[in-house]
């Protein structure tokens, strides 16, 4: 794509997308045919074909899918249920510009255009009688032509380097008269259409300005590089308003004030695939909120328990050096004079498995590698502590570090942020003596014995190691690593382990560690930034979550990643479509509805009972004889009817997501749906001499005792039960829904212009698929065409007091 010179033509294709990744769903479930044809998110099919003078023919069919026919669905298994209700004016997601004149607002529409398909404004140029026009070409870019001659049908166009081509009109596309390059709120484009989406992020990225408003969202768009729009200088100049150009300040700086002014609790939710930026504009926002909230010094705290949670619950992934591999949501309070007087951070679902298990290029946790670099001499003996290199955890991946990050200063940043946490110097070495049992654990080995059956577990020093951090009897950890305690009738029995069994044994103990501490380690922390006596009970929520995965190879980790982020994307279409278009109707206002893809389907596939992906799941983990495949096998057999699954050969699947298509390989899912620790480990943690672990077998029984609801999965009567994974986490999103929906939402989207981490580089198909995704040409659409602004008389009156005192 090109407009102006000024623009670097960093655009790639397409092409550039994972291989094994497809954009988009529609109702069939198909996606690109071997016809070429290549179906947009609202369902409108635009068939493809590749004309020999390079152009790309496009056609755009009328047919538009309803999809979005079937509003509602509620019912028991909704985190909704029960709260079928109109929207209220403190549900709407707030477009940051209410009170602001600089925001046009449009009358509402019923025009003819306005019902015609979403892409209308793909109406061919010549007729339009305009000069300049986007025309696709064959890779998937778009260029901007000047037409010179039109014969109604078709049209004869120049491109920038000087060819003249012939194409049909309806692969010509409107653009938008050059005084609106760069607007910074897509609503301003006169041609809302995808090239011009493009060109205008493009135009403004290349400029650093990385941050676009469309309509109540705010895109923002990872520059991979320092960009100069942040600081005290900045916070200021947006707290006066003296800056209105879009960004997480600004949105920041509305929920602020919107809490304020309308007593409502407000969200910031950030959303994004991988690498696109979502913690680095959690951080930016927590900056704004302390800089205006701060005083009391608790917001201090606050941004302190950053650096902790990341060197804890983030790794290198091929996507990004400094991945989060857990969710986020953190609850800032304040009280009645707006100040920040304490808060509390919820986590979601760490992924446990990085501990014991990293791909090649990847890291573990970036903990691990900062205690090895940055432990001060007196803390490394007491630990045994080595070198990263000489530990078989992380070792396996062969990546030790990152380019452009010192572990052994970040783990002095880390020691320090714990200190202003209030953990305290004894709790910090119990922390570090888990994290180096953990690592040695990787190191013990066993020797085969008894032809090959069973196990001994090498006394050599990673054993001595564990058993002396541990603070447990060496031979009571041989034989929980070794043998299982069983209970047949009424009889005890020892059964010995297989090799393949000791090293679960050994790896569950490592993954079970981990993560107890790392729940320790937030509980520690809510309990430093506990609310203060001056709560008002109002707060501004920030949600961090992981962004949607697609793999090579796809496991429970992506599964369960993914079902969030569909759960999220519901949350976003039910606040800027469903409860909006509801309101209009209701009211009777005569509206169009604007389409989008609703992805209550795919959510259904997910959820419900008993033939969901989740309830089969489940039943299969509770069957001593279930395995993946039989799983596999079972979901085949059930779900194959259902548009948005696919059963693939062996023990594989597909979902259609929202995002795109992914395929899960079930090996292992039911493993770690399960989660078990063998009772015989959690008695080996409660006999330990050192207070952690002994808080940690309580905190796993407490756990297996008392299910609140679910299935319970048990495999071997000596074993612990408890509530399943995917189980536990249905229910943490449930819940962070229903908290959501007290809130008013503020929508930031974060876009990844590159899969190299490398500022400067824009690929037009990667962009265009995220936007796609997360429906931003829809939000548009519909705030340009729907009402403004709306209020109750009761909330009207409220403001107009406001505004007067
Ligand atoms: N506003 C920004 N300014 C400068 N660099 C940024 C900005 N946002 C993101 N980055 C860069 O991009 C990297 C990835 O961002 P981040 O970790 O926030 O992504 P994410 O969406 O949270 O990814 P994940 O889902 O994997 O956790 C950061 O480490 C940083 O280098």
């Amino acid at each position: 794509m090109s407009k102006t010179s000024s623009v670097p033509p960093a655009f790639q294709s397409i092409k550039s997308l994972p291989p094994n990744f497809k954009v988009a769903n529609n109702l069939n479930g198909g996606l690109s045919s071997k016809h070429g044809d290549v179906r947009l998110k609202s369902g409108d099919p635009i068939r493809s074909s590749s004309p020999a003078n390079g152009a790309l023919v496009v056609e755009v069919s009328k047919e538009v899918h309803d999809r979005a026919g079937n509003m509602d669905v509620f019912d028991e298994d909704s985190p909704y249920s029960g709260q079928v209700r109109l929207l209220q004016e403190e549900d709407r997601p707030s477009n940051g510009g209410e009170d602001s004149e600089s925001v046009p607002l449009p009358l509402p529409s019923n025009s003819a255009s306005s019902r015609e398909s979403r892409w209308s404004d793909t109406t061919p140029y010549a007729s339009k009688k305009k000069v300049q026009c986007w025309l696709q070409l064959s890779n998937g870019n778009w260029e901007l032509v000047k037409i010179i001659t039109s014969s109604g049908s078709e049209s004869v166009v120049s491109l920038p380097d000087g060819k003249v081509l012939k194409v049909h009109d309806e692969s010509l596309v409107s653009a938008n008269p050059d005084i609106l390059d760069g607007v910074d709120d897509l609503m301003q484009l006169s041609y809302l259409n995808e090239p011009s989406v493009l060109y205008n992020l493009q135009y403004r990225y290349n400029q650093n300005m990385i941050y676009t408003k469309a309509g109540p969202v705010l895109v923002a768009i990872n520059p991979f590089k320092k960009v100069p729009l942040y600081g005290n200088d900045y916070i200021e100049a947006y707290k006066r308003k003296s800056i209105e150009s879009p960004h997480v300040y600004a949105i920041t700086d509305t929920a602020i004030r919107e809490m304020i002014r309308d007593e409502v609790n407000q969200s910031i939710i950030i959303s994004g695939e991988s690498g696109a930026g979502k913690t680095e504009t959690a951080k930016i926002a927590m900056q704004y909120l302390a800089a205006l909230g701060g005083g009391s010094g608790i917001e201090y705290e606050i941004l302190k328990t950053n650096p902790i949670l990341e060197a804890f619950g983030n790794g290198k992934t091929l996507r990004n050096d400094n991945s989060s591999r857990f969710g986020k949501l953190i609850e800032i309070h304040f009280s009645e004079t707006g100040k920040i007087c304490g808060a509390n951070i919820q986590t979601f679902l760490l992924e446990k498995s990085r501990v014991v298990q990293c791909n090649e290029g990847e890291r573990s946790y970036h903990i691990f590698y900062q205690l090895c670099a940055g432990a001060p001499p007196s803390l490394r003996d007491k630990l045994n502590l080595r070198s990263a290199e000489d530990y078989k955890y992380l070792r396996q991946s062969n990546c030790y570090s990152i380019v452009g990050v010192n572990d052994a200063e970040e783990f002095r940043t880390v020691m320090e942020a714990l200190e202003v946490v209030h953990i305290s110097k004894e709790d910090q070495e119990s922390v570090f003596a888990m994290l180096a049992a953990v690592l040695w654990l990787g190191n013990v080995s066993f020797t085969v014995i008894d032809n090959e059956n069973h196990v001994q577990a090498v006394e050599d020093e990673g054993l001595l190691s564990v058993a002396k951090l541990i603070g447990c009897d060496i031979e009571d950890l041989k034989l929980t690593l070794t043998t299982r305690k069983m209970k047949v009738g009424n009889d005890n029995i020892v059964q010995k382990l297989k090799l393949s069994q000791a090293i679960d044994a050994r790896d569950a103990l490592a993954k079970s560690i981990y993560s107890c501490l790392f729940d320790w380690l937030v509980e520690q922390i809510n309990k430093s930034l506990a609310v203060g006596k001056r709560r008002t009970g109002r707060s501004i929520s920030i949600l961090d979550i992981y962004g949607f995965e697609s793999f090579n190879r796809n496991s429970f980790e992506q599964f369960c990643i993914n079902y969030a982020n569909e759960r999220l994307q519901q949350h976003f279409n039910r606040h800027l479509f469903k409860l909006e278009q509801e309101e209009y109707i209701q009211d009777g206002i005569d509206w169009a509805k604007v389409e989008f893809e609703d992805n209550q389907d795919c959510l259904n596939l997910f959820e419900k009972k008993p033939l969901g992906l989740l309830s089969l799941l489940d039943e299969e983990s509770t069957f001593p004889n279930g395995t993946d495949l039989t799983f596999a096998n079972k979901l085949k057999q059930h779900l194959n009817s259902n548009s948005c699954f696919k059963g693939e050969r062996d023990k594989a699947f597909t979902v259609c997501h929202y995002a795109g298509e992914v395929i899960y390989d079930t090996t292992g899912f039911l493993e770690k749906n399960r989660d078990l620790l063998h009772l015989d480990s959690i008695q080996l943690l409660s006999s330990s001499t050192c207070h952690l672990p002994q808080k940690f077998a309580t905190q796993m029984l407490t756990q297996t005792e008392k299910p609140a609801v679910g299935p319970l999965h048990k495999s071997g009567g000596a074993d612990s039960q408890k509530l399943s994974v995917a189980t536990k986490f249905k229910g943490q999103l449930f819940q962070l829904m229903q908290r959501l929906e007290s809130t008013t939402p503020h929508f930031i989207r974060c876009i990844k212009p590159n899969n190299l981490q490398s500022p400067g580089l824009y690929e037009q198909g990667l962009v265009l698929q995220q936007l796609r995704c997360c429906g931003v040409l829809e939000v548009v659409r519909i705030s340009r065409s729907g009402f403004p602004t709306r209020m109750s008389h009761q909330k009207f009156a409220r403001r107009m007091i406001f505004a007067w005192f």
